[in-house]
């Protein structure tokens, strides 16, 4: 088991967001963590990196405390990938995915960690735009890079914020590929979205929160109408695709 959460609870200042939050996580494992608009999804995966602190309860990595972990040893286990509009800032996409080596070398990148870098960069088809500036990138571009820092990180848990967030259905299933074959290799991921068609597709599990507690955990096969109308407050059609599921929202209950 890569991750273990024991009856999380968060609150900003007196805003209780996640309530006694418990879930595992086994390695290669693609968990999808849905829920409305405010539900905690984003606050869970900064309690999980360490960014923000719970109130009680606690996570486990690798069957140790996260609090004994230093920053850097958190670092080679943990890449975290925020929502998109946080990433901005200069530097070109070889820099960038550079940066996931920084917990793995002293001050500077040594010879193995650009190595590394450029590997990653081929494999991810991102050659041509590997001097190019991040600000200069398009959404999907961007995102892309982000992930193929936390490949360089070569951390085993990946947390993506919202990763197929305003992205065309080509850059969509590309990310999605790219965070499959990361999970095939051992690592495990968990990801938050909005598309439920897509994270059916994709995940092998999926997580709703409702109002920060856990609602369901279970396979994707297991969402059904009921659980999505009694979290979201949406009648929905679900229709079968090649085993997976497509959700379609009909009309908002009163
Ligand atoms: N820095 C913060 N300070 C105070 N409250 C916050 C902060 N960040 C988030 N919140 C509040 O915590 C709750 C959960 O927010 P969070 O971003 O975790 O939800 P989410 O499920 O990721 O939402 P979304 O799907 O819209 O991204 C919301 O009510 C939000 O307003």
């Amino acid at each position: 088991m890569i991750l273990k959460i024991n009856s999380l609870n968060f609150a900003y200042k007196k805003e209780k967001v996640l309530k006694n939050i418990s879930l595992e996580a086994q390695r290669g494992e693609l968990i999808t963590l849905i829920g409305p608009n405010g539900s905690g999804k984003s606050t869970l995966l900064k309690c999980i990196n360490n960014y923000l602190k719970a109130d009680q309860g606690s996570i486990e990595l690798i069957g140790k405390d996260l609090e004994a972990f230093s920053m850097k040893e958190l670092a080679k286990i943990i890449a975290y990938v925020p929502q998109a509009a946080e990433n901005i800032f200069n530097c070109n996409v070889f820099e960038t995915v550079l940066m996931g080596r920084k917990a793995h070398s002293s001050w500077k990148a040594n010879h193995q960690d650009k190595e590394i870098a450029a590997k990653v960069i081929s494999k991810m088809g991102l050659e041509k735009i590997a001097f190019k500036q991040i600000n200069n990138l398009s959404g999907g571009q961007r995102q892309k890079i982000f992930i193929a820092r936390a490949a360089a990180q070569a951390a085993e848990l990946l947390l993506l914020d919202e990763p197929t967030n305003n992205l065309d259905l080509r850059h969509q299933l590309e990310i999605f590929n790219l965070i499959k074959k990361e999970v095939a290799n051992g690592k495990t991921a968990i990801v938050t979205m909005h598309d439920l068609s897509l994270a059916s597709r994709f995940s092998d599990r999926i997580i709703m929160l409702k109002e920060g507690y856990i609602f369901s955990d279970g396979s994707a096969a297991s969402l059904s109408a009921a659980k999505i109308n009694s979290v979201y407050g949406v009648e929905v059609s679900l229709k079968d695709h090649k085993g997976k599921k497509i959700i379609i929202p009909e009309k908002i209950c009163v």
